[in-house]
């Protein structure tokens, strides 16, 4: 019998040393008072628009251009959706603390989330002392699947040109470790729940696209379509009750898109 030919011992890998980019402030923004998170399909889809400033969105995305952006391979790997943009990846806990807490994202999350587009709140009252009540307690932790802790420090950006697509698919739940915030603290066991995508640009075509299931009572429901506008925030839900949904392709201009995710205890 033939000797099994020995494989050779793997290589040692090089570590990859992305440095974390120096991000512009978040300056200017709106208050969180002139800010709502809008539903477009309740315990789904929501939006927040002006989240960030025109200005703003101006400044990041020169600053963007200027990262290592990788253009994704046209083949997919199993299961995966065919998507072609240009990316960029980076493990920034600090930014993604930083995106939760100066912006109006921690409030509308956590207290603001049930109000109409007058700011009057749906069901539920706050407590005498401006602290949410039970229920609207409840109703965040059922909304979000459990108390919000932040956003994954898993930042992406994409850059979208003409021609450039995310085909369809739906987002999973990723367990994650968020880091202790000081050397006295712990790690967090942490899951993320929802999609975050902040648009940085407006462009001609570039959609995201929503597609319900369909039901006896609707058997071929209309797609949900969100044309990108810049400084608009999305949040979609996701893991095991994501809709399908693409990035329908660019025609003309360019779509930029920041992406993260919520994140709950686990
Ligand atoms: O760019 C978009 O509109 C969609 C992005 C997306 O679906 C994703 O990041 O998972
Ligand atoms: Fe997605």
């Amino acid at each position: 019998m033939a000797p099994k030919s020995k494989k050779p011992p793997p290589k040692p890998q090089p570590k990859a040393t992305t440095t974390t980019p120096n991000w512009p402030p978040l300056r200017p923004l709106l208050p969180a008072a002139d800010l709502t998170l809008t539903p477009l399909l309740t315990d789904q889809i929501y939006l927040i628009r002006n989240f960030l400033p025109s200005t703003l969105c101006k400044t990041y995305t020169s600053f963007l251009a200027s990262l290592p952006l990788t253009t994704t391979p046209g083949a997919p790997k199993k299961d995966e959706a065919l998507r072609v943009n240009d990316r960029f990846q980076i493990d920034d806990a600090r930014f993604a603390e930083m995106l939760w807490n100066t912006t109006a994202l921690k409030e509308l999350i956590t207290t603001r989330f049930e109000e109409d587009e007058h700011g009057y709140e749906q069901d539920h009252s706050y407590g005498e002392d401006g602290t949410i009540s039970p229920a609207l307690a409840e109703r965040a932790r059922q909304l979000w699947g459990g108390d919000p802790l932040g956003l994954n420090p898993n930042i992406r950006i994409y850059r979208y040109s003409a021609g450039q697509f995310f085909g369809q698919h739906y987002d999973d739940t990723n367990n994650i470790t968020l880091p202790p915030p000081n050397s006295r603290s712990k790690a967090t066991p942490a899951r993320t729940t929802w999609t975050l995508l902040i648009y940085l640009t407006s462009c001609t075509g570039g959609e995201t696209v929503f597609y319900p299931e369909p039901t006896r009572a609707n058997r071929n429901p209309e797609p949900i379509t969100v044309a990108p506008e810049a400084g608009m925030a999305l949040l979609h839900r996701h893991g095991d009750h994501c809709m399908l949904h693409e990035g329908a392709e660019v025609t003309s201009g360019e779509k930029w898109v920041l992406r993260s995710d919520l994140v709950v205890p686990r």
